[in-house]
């Protein structure tokens, strides 16, 4: 008889994350298997419940022979959500991938992404674990997306599905980036009802991602049918892991085409930027502080683009201005100009300029696969890294969630102004997806380094290279001289006293995998 832990005929969504991997593969073994010490500090502050395995399972399989590495999340321990330990086991399984080459990373999504009781350490988790799947494929090994739980795979981690080579859905599954009740409550219930389960399917169901061409398989609902699809898609792209310079322009077509679809616009603004028509905007500052002459700048309210000297260094700049919320348009255009930047002027570095106040909180986003348009920009700017071409990011104003996911810490180094604030999102969002109270987020907001929005304690947690009071030319060329390798984030957070766990618990899925 088989085990309950072993039968792939159990469905997906009500299995748990250790039924589903010993359902998928033969002989998984749980790399880091629970214990107290994966407790979340940051929830047992809060007083919430803990979870010795931190809502994620990580080991590896076998499947036709072939070694798979594996990470499954649970989407009834915190909605799945990525703390700073949850993030770090999967941080340090794709580094463990890396290490080891097996013949595929196959990511169990059940996830709404940042945890929001760990808001900042959260945001970092997903923006190290965004760059890694991407040094995973970049390695030659395939990275997997298989979405089949009750939860789905949203907020962050719908930029990490994106981020891999394929994805998968049973016909129950659901993938986007805002959920109904973070939209319910920026723009009211007229704009997407929480309750309203059938549009909910219509916005974000597997069945509209499919005929969208978002996914490669529908499939149903139980293990033995994801199982099914795993030999051939691994074989499909094991010899085509890898990010291109071919593939981000065909997957900038499609979503061009996508946009012309949908009547939006795929074109960027020609009006010519100077210092005039930038009067009054933090922006022209921040430009005229680095760049004395020389601008050859065009844009409109929310992007800013061009080129500009910096002492005698011609550089590409991309500019988020007055807080720009970034939705399908705005990250395809984005998207375009990085690649325009690599394919004409890869020899220039290019400087990011970022004021956001996030992703655009809309239904109509989430129905045209918002994060897929963001997870395009972020491989763009990976790209762009991969051709050697520098990339700095300078926060000088605003910055949220997946926007700055997407676009700062994509960067090889991101700085920050003093008076700078990163946020996970808006405080009335933040209560209503928590169940807290307005007053214990605003206390947290003002107190709590895991949650206020200073950019020292994105500092202390290495989230940020450096703070400076004014950015000059002479700050931007060090940083320039300084371009950072392998991601040191983790690393960063340690030394700095602001984030401690997190290489802490990446070190110990290499060094406990290596004792197996
Ligand atoms: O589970 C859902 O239905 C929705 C989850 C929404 C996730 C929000 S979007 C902004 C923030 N960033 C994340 O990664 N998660 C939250």
């Amino acid at each position: 008889m088989t085990s309950r832990l072993s039968n792939p005929a159990l469905n997906f969504a009500n299995a748990s994350p250790r039924e589903r991997l010993a359902g998928l593969v033969d002989a998984f073994c749980e790399i880091l298997p629970p214990s107290e010490l994966q407790h979340s500090p940051q929830l047992q502050a809060l007083g919430l419940p803990l979870a010795a395995d931190d809502g994620v399972v990580i080991g590896s399989g076998y499947l036709n022979g072939q070694l798979l590495y594996l990470a499954a999340q649970d989407g009834r321990f915190m909605g799945g959500s990525v703390g700073e330990i949850h993030g770090a086991k999967l941080l340090g399984l794709c580094r463990l991938a890396l290490q080891d080459r097996p013949a595929a990373l196959v990511l169990l999504g059940d996830s709404g992404g940042v945890r929001l009781q760990e808001a900042n350490a959260g945001l970092l988790a997903i923006a190290e674990l965004l760059r890694a799947v991407l040094e995973v494929r970049a390695a030659g090994i395939p990275v997997l997306m298989l979405i089949g739980g009750q939860r789905g795979c949203f907020g962050g981690m719908g930029l990490v599905a994106h981020s891999a080579n394929a994805i998968v859905m049973s016909a129950n599954a659901r993938l986007g980036m805002s959920g109904p009740e973070v939209i319910a409550s920026a723009c009211g219930r007229a704009e997407y009802d929480p309750a309203d389960q059938a549009q909910i399917m219509a916005t974000t169901g597997a069945q509209h991602r499919w005929e969208q061409g978002d996914i490669v398989q529908l499939l149903s609902a139980d293990i033995a049918s994801f199982r099914a699809v795993l030999p051939e898609l691994i074989q499909r792209y094991s010899s085509a892991a890898a990010l291109t310079l071919s593939q981000c322009v065909d997957e900038h077509q499609f979503l061009q085409r996508r946009l012309q679809a949908a009547l939006l616009s795929d074109q960027l603004t020609a009006t010519s930027c100077t210092a005039q028509t930038l009067q009054d905007d933090p922006l022209l500052q921040v430009l005229m502080n680095v760049s004395a002459s020389d601008w050859k700048l065009q844009g409109d309210a929310q992007l800013v683009h061009g080129e500009l000297s910096i002492a005698a260094q011609r550089w590409s700049l991309i500019a988020l201005r007055q807080h720009a919320v970034i939705g399908v348009e705005l990250a395809w255009q984005m998207a375009a100009l990085v690649l325009q930047a690599v394919q004409q002027q890869p020899q220039r570095p290019l400087l990011l300029l970022i004021d956001t106040a996030g992703q655009r909180l809309r239904r109509q986003e989430e129905m045209l696969g918002l994060p897929r348009f963001m997870a395009h920009l972020a491989k763009c700017l990976q790209l762009a890294r991969m051709a050697e071409m520098p990339v700095l990011a300078l926060i000088y104003d605003q910055a949220l969630s997946g926007a700055i996911v997407a676009t700062g810490m994509m960067a090889d180094q991101c700085y920050a102004l003093e008076a700078a604030q990163i946020h996970v999102m808006a405080a009335s969002a933040m209560a209503s997806i928590t169940g807290m109270s307005e007053d214990k987020v605003h206390t947290l907001n003002q107190s709590d380094p895991g949650f206020a929005p200073g950019v020292e304690h994105y500092w202390a947690m290495g989230g940020i290279d450096a703070i400076w009071s004014q950015p000059t030319p002479e700050l931007i060329l060090a940083a320039l001289a300084n371009r950072a390798g392998p991601d040191r984030r983790a690393l960063l957070g340690l030394q700095r006293g602001g984030r401690r766990l997190a290489q802490y618990i990446a070190d110990a899925v290499l060094s406990s995998a290596k004792r197996n």
